[in-house]
């Protein structure tokens, strides 16, 4: 009995401690091999679960800073957490901003800054927090959100390879099921316009009612769009196999008043991308372009209007080293955007940092586009948006009108329309005047009419100018004179000539 009361040696206790050693030792070793990484780790947090109440042990923090962007660009994981913690408000939440805009199935939830969310995945607590970080307040203003992700240490690897890919894909689902398209632009300042957008993006749901049914265009030429659409977004590999950034742009081109707006808007709500106005003329520089580039997401539509006079494109260098006079200032002119600028924007190494993305730019006068602008790889697919038809014609009156018969009228719009420059937006307005039928398609007669007698006198003007310079020039210029009057009244015939062909583009 004294000798089982007696100390344990030292040599016993030495015994003791190595076979405990080389137990843990093995069983480490054995937990290594026989159980994989993750599941390891949701045993731990079972573990720590279980023994909560009755083991002290003391966790230390690991807090995970998300911020809007990972250098220039966008954040997926900023932009997943801001849709993931819609859905994981719990009872602690004081102040919740709810929104709904026409097209979202649901309301949207979007938490204050300063408030914190507690998340539990596999049995680990988080604790989400929105964090407001003042960037240069005293001049301008501006904050910068960012989420902080807190949890305990020893989960960093469930966080890492677990949580985090959870995250993205729950955002994702919501995403899609409650999908508005967004219409994004610098103009606009974030929070107040019910987004935000990292790279100072302001936002606003994409309200336009345009759909390729809507759009009152040739047929085939819709169709081409649509196969052109589709073609794009199943070629992935297609594009990796060939060594071409994922990318597809467009040049829609014609009068004011056609339907480029329009279209851009039906592409959008078609392919559901979320769309970027670019506006060449606020920007100063190719590099401020780059940065604007670098900050949308992928799966968008970025949309230059009117590239032929939104910005004069510089072909020099946009440095000068010369002084223009002996002045410190002179030395200096400031950087403007560049064609090279553009070009590198539409087709060169900075264009291929994203995925899917597609450039559309417009233009009512194409002639006046840098030819490097429009080849393939920048401009892939060309689309002439031209005068109104009468088929186009026929889309858009079953669209204002609904059912309707008036053989007469149908007749002499078909007999008027064709040869004549008249936009759809005119011939919307025309019909919009009455919800009568017949009323509102007499009023396209009359427009036509109008336009008819318009175009002969311009025409007759024309003629009149040439018969002057036949007079000013004597009777030795009499043929080649009257030769170009009979020119110019066969290109008053075809007026969409003009234009050339409706739509001619590139295959890869
Ligand atoms: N092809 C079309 N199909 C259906 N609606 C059209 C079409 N073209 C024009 N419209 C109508 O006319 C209005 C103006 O069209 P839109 O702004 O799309 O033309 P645009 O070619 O972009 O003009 P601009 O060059 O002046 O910007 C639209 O609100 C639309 O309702």
């Amino acid at each position: 009995m004294q000798a089982m009361m007696q100390s344990p040696t030292a040599t016993s206790l030495f015994t003791t401690y190595a076979s405990l050693t080389g137990s843990i030792m093995l069983i480490r070793t054995m937990v290594d091999q026989l159980i994989p990484r993750p599941l390891r780790a949701y045993l731990l947090s079972i573990i720590t679960y279980l023994f909560r109440n009755f083991l002290p042990i003391k966790t230390k923090k690991l807090t995970l800073v998300i911020e809007p962007q990972v250098g220039l660009v966008r954040n997926e994981i900023y932009e997943a957490a801001e849709v993931y913690l819609g859905n994981i408000i719990g009872p602690n939440i004081d102040k919740l901003k709810v929104g709904k805009i026409a097209k979202q199935k649901n309301f949207s939830l979007t938490i204050e800054k300063d408030q914190k969310v507690e998340d539990k995945f596999k049995l680990v607590d988080l604790t989400w927090e929105v964090v407001s970080q003042n960037v240069d307040s005293q001049k301008n203003g501006k904050e910068k959100i960012v989420f902080h992700l807190s949890f305990d240490k020893n989960f960093k690897d469930l966080v890492m390879n677990e949580y985090l890919p959870h995250v993205l894909s729950v955002a994702k689902v919501t995403d899609e099921s409650n999908k508005a398209v967004k219409l994004y632009t610098k103009s606009l300042t974030s929070r107040e316009h019910g987004g935000h957008g990292p790279g100072g993006w302001g936002c606003v749901i994409l309200d336009h009612p345009a759909t390729f049914d809507t759009m009152a265009m040739d047929y085939d030429l819709k169709k081409s769009i649509i196969q052109d659409l589709d073609k794009f977004l199943r070629r992935r590999e297609f594009y990796r196999r060939v060594g071409k950034a994922w990318k597809r742009g467009y040049l829609l081109y014609g009068p004011p008043g056609t339907g480029k707006s329009s279209l851009i808007a039906a592409i959008a709500n078609y392919l559901k991308f979320d769309v970027y106005d670019i506006e060449l003329t606020s920007l100063h520089s190719d590099s401020e372009l780059r940065r604007m580039l670098l900050s949308t997401s992928n799966r968008s539509i970025i949309v230059i209007e009117d590239i032929d006079c939104s910005a004069n494109l510089q072909k020099r260098a946009p440095y000068t080293k010369f002084p223009r006079s002996g002045k410190e200032e002179d030395h200096y002119k400031p950087p403007q955007l560049s064609l090279s600028g553009m070009l590198n924007f539409a087709d060169g190494l900075w264009s291929s940092c994203g995925e899917e993305r597609i450039i559309i730019f417009t233009t009512n006068h194409k002639d006046k586009i840098d030819p490097a602008l429009l080849r393939p790889g920048r401009m892939d697919m060309h689309i002439h948006m031209s005068y109104c038809s009468y088929e186009s014609f026929r889309i858009l009156a079953s669209r204002y009108l609904g059912e309707f018969d008036n053989c007469r009228l149908l007749e002499e719009i078909e007999g008027l329309i064709e040869n004549l420059q008249v936009t759809p937006a005119e011939v919307a307005e025309a019909m919009m005047r009455s919800e009568d039928p017949d009323l509102a398609l007499q009023g396209v007669v009359d427009l036509l009419k109008l336009k008819k007698t318009e175009a002969e006198a311009t025409n007759n003007q024309e003629k009149a100018s040439v018969k002057d310079d036949i007079g000013n020039d004597g009777l030795k210029l009499e043929e080649t004179s009257l030769a170009h009057t009979e020119k110019a009244s066969v290109s008053q015939k075809n007026p969409r000539d003009e234009f050339g062909s409706n739509v001619w583009y590139f295959e890869e």
